[in-house]
């Protein structure tokens, strides 16, 4: 179980926002959260085969690292527990095949998912060139102004600086484009995976806590009525004071 507190996204806020949303965290204050605390987001990744999808995932899960390549087969998932500002939050990470002949197979898994990670490799300009599709193919299964994007440039530890500061050009201006928000990682090194995953936990977890005060309203969701010895004698029969309207 991973614990994030309002300290940790910032640090890994590097993009768009600096901090949890003020609403959030006093709701989390206020244990105001509803029902987020009990559900499982859907975070669905893709991209090209063999850029590097399984080994993101196994090396935030498992702080694992394999350098053989075994192709995903169809679909595979893992879960995990997050604890996000004192509220407890998971994830359902799955992880989908590149190769074009489980396609048909891991589409089928795409509905429902709370969040996109298109993945490329920054050492292989083609498979950034198809992030678009992989897009497409995404948002058909699923609401596309409900879905939040992430670009993952994988395998950072194979380019140099200069390689890799001429397809991060390339890389940002398409995320721009597709409103994605853009992240560069290596899961031989771990460099960047903790904190985009930390990332993608923070802001599917305020969305959802957003989502939920709008749907409750004025209504008061998740506060706690205590009950307890002195506040009223819980035993004794309610019969004795029936309302009557007529008086
Ligand atoms: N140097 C380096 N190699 C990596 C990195 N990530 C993955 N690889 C290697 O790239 C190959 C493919 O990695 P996978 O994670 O299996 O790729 P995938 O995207 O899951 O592939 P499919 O399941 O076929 O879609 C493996 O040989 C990995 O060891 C990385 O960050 N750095
Ligand atoms: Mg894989």
């Amino acid at each position: 179980e991973s614990k994030i507190t309002a300290g940790q996204l910032k640090d890994a806020a590097l993009h768009i926002k600096e901090d949890f949303n003020n609403k959030v965290k006093t709701a989390c204050q206020e244990q105001r959260t509803g029902t987020v605390g009990f559900k499982i987001s859907k975070v669905i990744v893709v991209g090209d085969l063999a850029v590097g999808k399984t080994c993101l995932i196994n090396r935030f899960c498992k702080d694992a690292f394999d350098k053989n390549y075994k192709a995903t087969i169809g679909v595979d998932f893992e879960m995990e527990r997050f604890e996000v500002l004192g509220v407890p939050f998971s994830l359902q990470l799955w992880d989908t095949a590149g190769q074009e002949r489980f396609k048909c197979i891991a589409s089928t898994y795409y509905r429902g998912a709370q969040v996109v990670i298109i993945t490329f490799d920054v050492n292989d300009i083609a498979s950034l060139g198809h992030v678009r599709q992989w897009l497409e193919d995404a948002l058909k299964e699923n609401d596309p102004t409900a879905v939040q994007l992430f670009l993952v440039g994988t395998k950072k530890d194979l380019s140099s600086p200069a390689q890799y500061s001429q397809i991060e050009q390339d890389a940002l201006k398409l995320a721009q484009e597709i409103r994605a928000e853009y992240w560069a990682v290596s899961s031989l090194t771990g460099e960047n995976v903790k904190e985009f995953f930390f990332r993608v936990a923070s802001l599917a977890f305020e969305t959802n806590v957003l989502a939920e005060l709008e749907k409750s309203g004025s209504r008061q969701i998740g506060g706690i009525v205590r009950i307890n010895s002195t506040s009223n004698n819980v035993y004794a029969s309610s019969k004795k004071k029936q309302p009557n309207c007529c008086q």
